[in-house]
């Protein structure tokens, strides 16, 4: 799976200069400014190809918790949009606040969702590993889905309803036959798109962010189970609460976010 070893402590020796470690130029997240993002004609629609089959597990690893894909074939995969590349779904999460007044990540003229789904996918005709790519230029490209409460979402059920069996961190739960086209918005064609970085440790400058203008809608209790999720272990006396497991935004920096739509 593409995520067990997302800490990166040490760089993998690289053909390619690892790129410079955050402090850098293109940090994630960021505001989303509707009057400074300027429309791309060329922008094309993304594509996405799922198999279901490729889910394998959810993982919480004491930040998020992880739903991991088989990235070792071509099976699951990203393309299209502003990628010149094809790319492998190799796992999704979320960030999410303690209320529903905040909670994503990225904003959108300042505007706070109370959570935010990223789909993580790597260049897989640059490079043979997750690994790899996440240190590397043109390495990641991350699907963001905002969320906002409203109707119970129908496909994520399945998803809360195996929550409590990873409450606490470094718990595992076999999870199958799960399709995350579901958690896209019905509109994939209307995006912003802008280069960043991780938003978790090592933070490095490897991600073409791609952020659906079209929130999806999930209900309260549904948020409520994520917030019941713990970032510490069973063995640990005092048990925190997984809240507020998203990064303050980050300077602009002169760069420019595009979008699909006018
Ligand atoms: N939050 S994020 O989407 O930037 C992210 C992670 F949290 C972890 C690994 C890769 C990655 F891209
Ligand atoms: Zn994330």
């Amino acid at each position: 799976a593409c995520s067990s070893r997302v800490g990166l402590s040490q760089m993998h020796p690289m053909w390619q200069e690892p790129l410079e470690v955050p402090g850098g130029e293109r940090q994630s997240p960021i505001d989303i400014s509707l009057r400074k993002s300027v429309f791309d004609p060329n922008l094309k629609p993304l594509v996405t190809q799922y198999d279901p089959r490729t889910c394998q597990q959810i993982w919480n690893n004491g930040y998020s918790f992880l739903v991991e894909y088989d990235d070792t074939t071509d099976k699951s995969t990203l393309r299209g949009g502003p990628l010149e590349d094809q790319f492998r779904l190799c796992q999704f999460h979320f960030h999410w606040g303690e209320n529903n007044s905040w909670g994503s990540e990225h904003t959108v003229d300042r505007h706070l969702y109370p959570a935010e789904l990223h789909l993580v996918h790597w260049n897989a005709d640059k490079y043979a590993l997750f690994e790899e790519a996440v240190v590397a230029e043109n390495g990641l490209a991350v699907i963001g889905v905002f969320l906002k409460v409203g109707k119970t979402h129908e496909g994520l059920q399945k998803l809360v309803d195996t929550l409590p069996a990873v409450r606490h961190k470094d718990s595992v739960v076999e999870f199958t036959k799960f399709d995350p086209s579901c958690l896209l918005p019905e509109s994939t064609n209307e995006y912003w798109t802008y280069a960043g970085s991780l938003t978790t440790p090592p933070l490095t400058e490897a991600v073409t962010w791609i952020i659906m203008k079209q929130p999806i809608e999930v209900s309260h209790d549904q948020l409520a189970v994520f917030r019941s999720l713990l970032f510490t272990s069973a063995e640990e006396e005092v048990q925190k609460s997984m809240v507020n497991n998203f990064r303050v935004q980050q300077p602009l920096k002169g760069r420019t976010v595009r979008s699909s739509f006018t």
